[in-house]
């Protein structure tokens, strides 16, 4: 496929992006070349006038099916939420509810330009099928909380996941072990969780310091900081997706300097609980590398990172009350590179590189509020939406043109999301 005078990104050594003209050759499902050619009739033409081509986003940190209980419970803490509300419903979800509810999201993820993304739930067979049929690059995870004693069971599926699924659709699935968090897993099992991720060889994705609540329970429960605690059970000497990350002390930056992985960092989510604003400026300065993610759709209520993005920069400008702190720049790498980088499959995604998997996006500049432009990367973080995004590509498939989802019924994915909440409350 040959994507004709395009208006492409990409970010320069020093971080800054820079837009060029040209033309981009995809070749299967990788991108080929980059620079200005004439081809044959034979290759697939799509014209680029008037577009802006991005490497896809990357959504770092996700509970997929959770779209069903999207605005079911809002405005309360996060204990609240998650062990009152989340939970007692949760368990009643079977594989269908998980199967349209992951679809729900992942229809919603394309259409505002995810490409990539990282999910921790259970009842992972349904989603990974999901993810095999739209399309979407994901990285699955069975998400391990110490509910009763059947710790054997709950890491003898994590296994299975990664048996069998890493590697499929092509290669668009791969896998990691998702103990749930500090204070939903007890030492022995938390290491259980990092022996396995060693075992198999794949990374770890674990909820870390997101509230207050959580520094207080584990403080009490085991004497040490939430960090500390993972520290212990071997977290850190694995390559780890941490989602969250908002209170650390000064020890804890320290003992994250050399984390392999990085923090996936929440705006929307973090907001919305009233968990707090990460401290993003002095992670990144910390040398930590710092992605983005919107956490499942009931916490955030919208998968668009184009407003985590705008999230992640006035937050941390409110926060030091300095404009200058988290520039477009470094938030649109933080939706990329740094994303890909934390999910383990930065060498094949996360820019537009030749060599690299063909995952981008076009969007649609011809729109009152990204005219004028005067600088692309401020007008993406700032002033664009989701509803921008024209053209989707994953693994140099068209999977969106012209807004219109080409693997995925729209229509059929409301209708049944619907049926199914209206069944799963029921239930409870
Ligand atoms: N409930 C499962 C495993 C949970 S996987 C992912 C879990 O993370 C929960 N979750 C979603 N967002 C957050 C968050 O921000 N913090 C903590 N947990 C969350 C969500 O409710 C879901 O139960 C079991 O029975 O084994
Ligand atoms: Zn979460």
């Amino acid at each position: 496929m040959l994507i004709q005078n395009i208006q492409y990104m990409t970010a320069s050594a020093d971080g800054k992006w820079v837009v060029n003209t040209g033309d981009i050759l995809i070749k299967d499902n990788r991108i080929d070349s980059i620079g200005n050619f004439e081809c044959d009739e034979t290759v697939e033409k799509l014209d680029g006038k008037g577009m802006l081509a991005l490497p896809g986003l990357v959504n770092g940190h996700q509970h997929t099916p959770m779209s069903l209980l999207r605005c079911y419970s809002d405005d309360v803490t996060l204990m609240t939420w998650l062990n009152k509300k989340m939970l007692p419903l949760e368990m009643k979800m079977n594989d269908e509810d998980r199967y349209w509810g992951g679809l729900l999201s992942m229809a919603e993820m394309i259409k505002s330009g995810t490409t990539s993304y990282a999910d921790m739930y259970i009842g992972i067979d349904t989603i990974g099928e999901a993810a095999v049929e739209s399309g979407i690059r994901s990285v699955i995870a069975r998400g391990l909380i110490a509910m009763d004693s059947d710790y054997e069971g709950r890491l003898k599926e994590a296994a299975n996941v990664v048996d069998r699924w890493h590697g499929k659709g092509d290669g668009r699935i791969t896998t990691m072990i998702a103990p749930h968090s500090p204070y939903m897993c007890p030492p022995d099992f938390l290491r259980a969780a990092v022996n396995l991720s060693k075992e198999k060889n794949v990374p770890l994705h674990i909820h870390l310091a997101e509230t207050k609540d959580e520094e207080k329970m584990i403080q009490e429960k085991h004497g040490l900081r939430p960090v500390e605690y993972l520290k212990q059970a071997g977290v850190f000497d694995r390559h780890v997706l941490l989602a969250h990350g908002v209170h650390f002390n000064d020890a804890d930056y320290e003992t994250l300097k050399t984390v392999q992985g990085g923090i996936i960092h929440n705006p929307v989510s973090n907001a919305k609980l009233g968990c707090g604003i990460s401290d993003v400026k002095r992670l990144m300065d910390t040398g930590v590398k710092v992605g983005l993610g919107t956490d499942g759709p009931a916490s955030a209520s919208s998968l668009d990172l184009f407003l985590e993005m705008k999230a992640a920069s006035w937050f941390q400008k409110l926060k030091y009350e300095e404009a200058a702190v988290l520039s477009a720049h470094d938030v649109l790498s933080m939706a990329t590179q740094n994303g890909a980088d934390i999910l383990g499959i930065g060498d094949e995604v996360g820019s537009l590189t030749v060599g690299k998997k063909a995952d981008l996006l076009l969007m649609d500049m011809n729109k009152l509020h990204l005219t004028p432009s005067h600088e692309h990367a401020n007008l993406l973080v700032y002033s664009a939406t989701g509803q921008d995004v024209d053209t989707v590509i994953i693994d140099g498939k068209i999977v969106m043109r012209g807004r219109e989802l080409k693997t995925i019924d729209e229509e059929k994915v409301i209708a049944n999301a619907k049926e199914r909440t209206k069944e799963l409350l029921v239930r409870l």
